[in-house]
């Protein structure tokens, strides 16, 4: 059994939803529909393609009534069908063979084990397609893995860049132009594959973000990327106005053309450029601070940004590693909502991390304003696992003014 991520769906629309599924390239068929409850069923999809799931459109159009859920779940693989992957093998064994060319085992090894679809666009993983032979076939190689795959465009990544911008490292191997639409929650995102990076794995979170009620409010999203919790905001949680801070010009780029695409251009500020300089304060009722590994560098700028009445609420994205224990045993592990394996000692090191950022918050907006401030942890979130001990995780820290407290308990009491 695998943790796969799965649309959970009525039972009596399982099928509805998995031909949808299929026809949208979706469905991840090397593992099996199953039963989660009496009345649903989960629908495994492939992690990277789900972005392009419209939830609402979904829901209302297929099945109004249905339960429609993205969750992760521990599925069975499935073993007679066919993947997509086989078929590549086959194709490729072909060509190399009529080119006179030995198949191998470590030509074997050195296929795509999966990939990100982007619409019409398939972006490898860095890991495939490393072997010399390979170069032999040029452009013919590269138009039938993209047949074989099913899309009109083939692109390949190298890494992530360390350049500040966390910039994709990505070749163009097929097709004309570089640029993808994602459209998923009802939002769409336009972004050069070449210049920027799409986390698919931060959908929950994002989905998370979307039935936030932030009716009237204010906020600032300090790592705002090409609008990946800025659009959200904008589009679903009734936000007044959003200040979305970034600092590569090609993010900045996509997130322009995103805003319009969206209709919410009006609401949105951008302020492009190094989010330390930003020269707002006393702005805010949310900061978002997505950014991993940390965030710790914008903490003092979220500080200046909220509203000194009133505070607000700051969502710090981190990656906690939980210490080795050496007394874990399988009694100490549990799956979280989204099925991932989370230990009672890693919730135990996402606790004490979220302790000390409050102290620390609290301190600096005592710096900051001169004034006494409360903060208390609301609700720590698991969005993904990179690896046993590595969660990435939101912590919703709530950041009130104590003399407000005080102005306010004495205005109740009056
Ligand atoms: C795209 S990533 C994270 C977005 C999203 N949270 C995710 O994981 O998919 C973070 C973005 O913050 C931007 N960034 C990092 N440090 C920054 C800074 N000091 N000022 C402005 N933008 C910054 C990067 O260019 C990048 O686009």
């Amino acid at each position: 059994m695998e943790n796969v991520l799965c649309l959970r769906v009525s039972q009596c629309y399982a099928q509805h939803f998995r031909t949808y599924l299929q026809s949208r390239h979706v469905l991840d068929t090397s593992f099996r529909l199953c039963q989660d409850t009496d009345e649903t069923i989960l629908i495994p999809i492939l992690p990277n393609s789900v972005s392009q799931l419209d939830m609402g459109h979904l829901q209302s159009t297929l099945a109004s009534g249905s339960v429609c859920q993205i969750t992760w779940r521990q599925v069975f693989k499935n073993k007679k069908k066919q993947t997509v992957v086989n078929k590549l093998e086959v194709a490729l064994k072909k060509l190399l063979e009529s080119a006179g060319e030995e198949w191998t085992e470590e030509l074997r090894r050195d296929l795509p084990r999966g990939f990100e679809r982007h619409g019409d666009l398939i972006l490898l993983a860095d890991n495939c397609f490393s072997q010399s032979i390979w170069k032999k076939f040029g452009c013919t190689l590269w138009s039938m893995v993209a047949e074989v795959l099913g899309s009109d465009r083939l692109a390949k990544k190298s890494c992530i860049s360390s350049n500040g911008f966390r910039s994709p490292v990505v070749m163009m191997l097929h097709g004309e132009h570089s640029w993808v639409t994602h459209v998923d929650n009802g939002i769409r995102y336009d972004f050069d594959v070449t210049k920027c990076m799409f986390s698919s794995g931060n959908i929950t979170e994002k989905l998370r973000v979307a039935r936030f009620n932030c009716k009237g409010e204010t906020i600032v999203d300090l790592y705002a990327g090409i609008g990946y919790f800025t659009l959200p905001y904008l589009v679903h949680t009734g936000a007044a106005h959003v200040h979305a801070c970034e600092w590569n010009p090609d993010a900045v780029e996509a997130l322009h053309k995103n805003l319009t695409l969206n209709k919410v251009s009006e609401r949105c500020t951008i302020h492009q450029g190094d989010n330390r300089n930003l020269q707002l304060c006393d702005v805010a009722d949310r900061v978002n601070l997505g950014l991993i590994p940390s965030s710790e560098d914008g903490w003092p700028v979220a500080c200046r940004l909220l509203k000194r009445s009133t505070g607000g609420i700051l969502h710090i994205h981190h990656n906690v590693t939980s210490p080795m224990s050496t007394t874990d045993t399988s009694l100490d592990i549990h799956s979280d909502t989204k099925g991932f394996s989370v230990k009672n000692n890693d919730r135990g090191a996402w606790q004490v991390w979220a302790d000390g950022t409050a102290e620390r918050v609290s301190s600096l907006l005592k710096d900051t304003t001169g004034t006494e401030w409360r903060t208390h942890a609301q609700h720590i979130e698991h969005v993904k696992s990179y690896a046993p001990h590595i969660h990435h995780v939101v912590l919703d820290l709530e950041c009130r003014p104590l003399l407000e407290e005080k102005t306010q308990h004495k205005e109740w009491k009056e």
